[in-house]
């Protein structure tokens, strides 16, 4: 996904194939961890040769030509409308599991049992803190957006990494190269260090139009945990205010995570929390 709101280090190359995929298996407070994905590769290495990535790199080419800052506005209005479906959190989990994620080169589970995962390894880390073990479970609810209940957007238009429009694209970002049949490229308004941004702006102005009881942080990590760019390479930091540099380190904290669980075991503490922090129905 692209926002509106955005400098540079490379991603490593390089073949980073590991043989023996169960010697990888780190014991971590109870979890056994994988260090490397289903295919053998550490995660989210995007230049490895495999027919998958091809698909991933095909994904971003797309994905970097089409998102430009007049796309994301009007994408931005129509479903800023909520006018598509009306259902519950858990609802929105089941039609996710329709959904394949293009995008992503690790991936080898039901959405439902990643959301699962990422939850369950921030509980093990921060066992009070449930605004936090909810954050994890609907961190990627916005996939939904494939569904064909929201007129079945492409994938480039929906998944991958964030990254900001209407500023210069940071070499940081995945398969940057591609930028360069992104018509913004070459517009003067958009593609420089501010482009339509000033410093210290603010990422923030996500619409809270579902009356939840959540925590700011907690919408600022489903927001941007795709924001590679930002929490990792720590580009875009000129355009953080105050807050965004306060809420950062939670996200700091909210990685990928591999850890096995019991699905049928941890859904009811799951469906406690929806229940306590969002109301039955929601506007989509
Ligand atoms: O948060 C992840 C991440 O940014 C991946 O790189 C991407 O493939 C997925 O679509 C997304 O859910
Ligand atoms: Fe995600
Ligand atoms: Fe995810």
């Amino acid at each position: 996904m692209a926002i509106l709101i955005d400098q540079p280090e490379f991603l490593e190359a390089g073949f980073n194939k590991v043989d023996n995929v169960e010697k990888e298996m780190v014991f971590d407070g109870g979890f056994m961890v994988p260090q490397t994905n289903s295919f053998g590769y550490t995660f989210r290495d995007y230049h490895v040769e495999s027919e998958r990535q091809q698909g991933v790199e095909n994904f971003y080419r797309t994905n970097h030509i089409n998102q430009t800052y007049d796309f994301v506005k009007r994408m931005r209005k129509e479903y800023g409308k909520l006018n598509k479906v009306g259902m519950s959190i858990w609802e929105c989990c089941e039609l996710l599991n329709d959904v394949v994620d293009e995008s992503d080169p690790d991936l080898d589970e039901p959405q439902i049992e990643h959301l699962l995962q990422t939850a369950e390894a921030i509980r093990k880390d921060y066992p009070d803190e449930d605004w936090l073990h909810l954050a994890g479970f609907v961190h990627d609810l916005g996939k939904v957006l494939l569904h064909p209940s929201f007129e079945g957007l492409p994938q480039w238009a929906v998944v991958g990494d964030t990254y900001p429009v209407g500023c210069a694209f940071d070499k940081s970002i995945v398969h940057h190269k591609y930028f360069e049949e992104n018509p913004d490229f070459y517009n003067s308004a958009y593609n420089t260090k501010y482009g339509v941004y000033s410093e210290g702006c603010g990422l923030n102005n996500v619409a809270k139009v579902n009356n939840t009881t959540w925590p700011p942080a907690a919408l600022f990590i489903i927001r941007y945990h795709s924001f590679y760019a930002l929490h990792r390479s720590e580009a875009y930091k000129h355009l953080m205010s105050e807050e965004d540099v306060e809420n950062l380190k939670w996200l700091q904290i909210f990685n990928k995570s591999k850890v096995r669980i019991d699905v049928e075991k941890v859904n009811p503490y799951y469906l406690s929390l929806i229940e306590k922090y969002f109301p039955a129905k929601l506007r989509w």
